[in-house]
């Protein structure tokens, strides 16, 4: 656990991201959750601590700088992590980013069952599971996210009457996806494409902004 912490530490450096140490310790927290978990409720192929880290905590914690701008920029109170798994991005941000409120919505029962158990342990009051089809929620978030879960066309699809009329999609992605951008609903904008550089992973990321487009 010492060296993963350390190469925690390391990565939050090179994102100039910068977190209590309470929060450190809940990220190292929620990993050992993740692992405890995984054999029991299948949360994640990877299984190795290591992959873990790099391949799901500092790839998420690469989307958080701009999510926080965001946040900081709009005021958004609300994120709806859409297709969360085992809680990637979703608990991360709740713990990244304590003023938003951050519900995990997956169609597993134990996924979402696995987000109430970690927002308890981890006590995070800002944290919740829904267990349900994106489809069928009946809020509205200032902020809707995704990572690893469908095509931009399905998520914008499926989750636009969960998007605030003023609100945005974050979609963790990994290269560019030009032909799942062309392919999106008219009602659809990208107003960005922001390239991400995750530490200690050689690989192309980037986040896909978009919007509703006003009639
Ligand atoms: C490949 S996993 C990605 C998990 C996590 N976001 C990650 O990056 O590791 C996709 C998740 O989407 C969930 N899912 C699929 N269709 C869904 C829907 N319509 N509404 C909510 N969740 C859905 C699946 O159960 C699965 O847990």
């Amino acid at each position: 656990m010492r060296a993963l912490q350390e190469e925690l530490l390391q990565g939050l450096d090179a994102l100039q991201l910068s977190l209590s140490d309470a929060q450190v310790s809940q990220l190292l927290d929620y990993l050992e959750l993740l692992q405890k978990w995984n054999r029991v409720y299948n949360l994640t192929a990877v299984r190795d601590p290591q992959e873990m880290l790099t391949h799901h905590l500092l790839d998420s914690l690469a989307a958080v700088p701009p999510l926080q701008r965001h946040v900081q920029q709009q005021g958004s109170k609300t994120l709806l992590d859409v297709g969360s798994g085992g809680g990637l991005p979703g608990v991360v941000f709740a713990i990244c980013v304590p003023e938003l409120q951050v519900s995990c919505v997956d169609t597993v029962g134990k996924k979402a069952a696995f987000i109430q158990q970690a927002a308890a342990g981890l006590r995070l009051a800002n944290l919740r599971g829904i267990h349900a089809r994106v489809e069928q929620l009946t809020d509205v978030y200032d902020v809707v996210s995704s990572r690893a879960f469908a095509t931009l066309k399905d998520f914008t699809d499926w989750s636009q009457q969960a998007l605030a009329p003023e609100g945005v999609w974050l979609a963790m992605k990994g290269k560019e996806p030009v032909d799942e951008m062309a392919a999106l609903s008219s009602s659809v904008e990208v107003f960005h494409v922001e390239q991400l550089t995750v530490p200690m992973l050689d690989a192309q990321r980037c986040i896909v902004w978009m919007r509703k487009v006003v009639a």
